[in-house]
């Protein structure tokens, strides 16, 4: 095992990392730059996000799990648009907890996830930090040309979806601070879909064909519904009562002495990474057909009206919300 001190990055590199690289684009990551042909009749869709230690990750979160989260919270913003992922770049900024069976075992996440999704490393770089821990990825996919789906092309009349279930992210994190009382197993289940969500790709190509307009959900469910009444410039009634629960959630709610405060917390929780998005009333057969034959759920949550942002309903009446997800400065 070399030590790092005497082999950090080069060593991580070439031992680690390379093995992850593109066979032909990648160029053995002993190069400046990845270089790849361009597709004919497909567009690029490129997206990038940064996870912080203490912000997006737990310090005692394993790195094999924080690497495929850090994919998949990429892979889950393409599926989104209706793309298909073929590539990343990766920077990481290694703490002083990162030693390198560390490092191993972020590369194995990745290794073990690459297989599962089909996406090779392209590039990136590698620093070491006196602060947390910090790692960015910028996925690639591509989408047939002109077909990406926008955050603004829901309208008035459409309906509104969402994939899987809404609140895992937000119970996840609890249960990974210790402060969730359920039965061990449904606690177990949380914390994977916390540490290792899995992107909604095997629904982009239904999102891609149907959706007028879409995001996945990493803010919080309204947060996520407001960035699409906005970019549209519609408003989106949201139905609290029909929130889609998984077992374990379901079993945490009917614990809560205020189901309404409960139902908030989870449509505003966030890290999720499932996909919302809107649709014509006259797919919504389709939309339910596609979605059981991939064994997927798929819930109406509500409708796009006139107006703007937000409307939250909860069991026939107007609610406000005190917030409506995550944000950064
Ligand atoms: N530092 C930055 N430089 C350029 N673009 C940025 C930066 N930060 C965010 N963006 C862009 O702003 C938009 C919204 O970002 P964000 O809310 O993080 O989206 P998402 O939740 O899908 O990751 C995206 O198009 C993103 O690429
Ligand atoms: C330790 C920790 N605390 C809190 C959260 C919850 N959380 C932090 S940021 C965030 C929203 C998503 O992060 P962001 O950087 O906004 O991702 P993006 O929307 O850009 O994909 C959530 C749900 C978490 N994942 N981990
Ligand atoms: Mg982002
Ligand atoms: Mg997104
Ligand atoms: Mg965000």
């Amino acid at each position: 095992m070399p030590s790092l001190d005497v082999a950090g990055e080069f060593e991580t590199i070439e031992r680690l990392l390379r093995p992850l690289a593109h066979p032909e684009w990648g160029r053995g990551l002993a190069d400046d730059v990845a270089v790849l042909p361009s597709r004919p009749g497909y567009d690029l869709v490129l997206t990038k996000d940064v996870i912080v230690e203490g912000v997006h990750f737990l310090p005692d979160d394993p790195l094999e799990t924080v690497a495929k989260k850090l994919l998949r919270v990429n892979l889950s913003d393409l599926a989104a648009k209706g793309s298909e992922p073929f590539g990343y770049l990766l920077a990481c900024c290694w703490s002083d907890r990162c030693g390198w069976p560390e490092r191993e075992a972020f590369a194995a996440g990745l290794a073990q996830d690459q297989a599962l999704f089909g996406v090779f490393l392209m590039g990136g770089d590698t620093v070491r930090t006196p602060g947390p821990a910090v790692f960015s990825l910028t996925a690639l996919g591509w989408v047939p040309a002109g077909e990406a789906v926008s955050r603004a092309g829901a309208q008035v009349g459409d309906l509104v979806f969402v994939t899987g279930t809404i609140g895992d992210g937000l119970l996840g994190l609890q249960a990974a601070q210790a402060k969730l009382k359920l039965d061990a197993e449904r606690l177990a289940r949380l914390i994977d879909h916390y540490r290792t969500p899995m992107p909604r790709l095997d629904f982009a190509d239904v999102v891609r064909n149907l959706a007028t307009a879409a995001a996945d959900v990493s803010d919080g469910l309204a947060a996520d519904l407001n960035h699409i009444a906005k970019a549209s410039g519609v408003g989106i009634a949201l139905n609290l009562s029909v929130l889609p629960l998984s077992a374990a959630a379901q079993a945490w709610f009917e614990d809560r002495v205020d189901p309404q405060a409960a139902l908030e917390d989870l449509a505003t929780g966030g890290d999720d990474y499932q996909i919302v998005f809107t649709a014509h009333p006259r797919h919504e057969e389709t939309l339910r057909r596609e979605a059981e034959r991939r064994l997927l759920r798929l819930t109406r949550i509500g409708a796009v009206t006139a107006g703007e942002g937000v409307a939250v309903d909860y069991g026939g009446r107007r609610i406000e919300l005190a917030r409506r997800g995550w944000t950064h400065g």
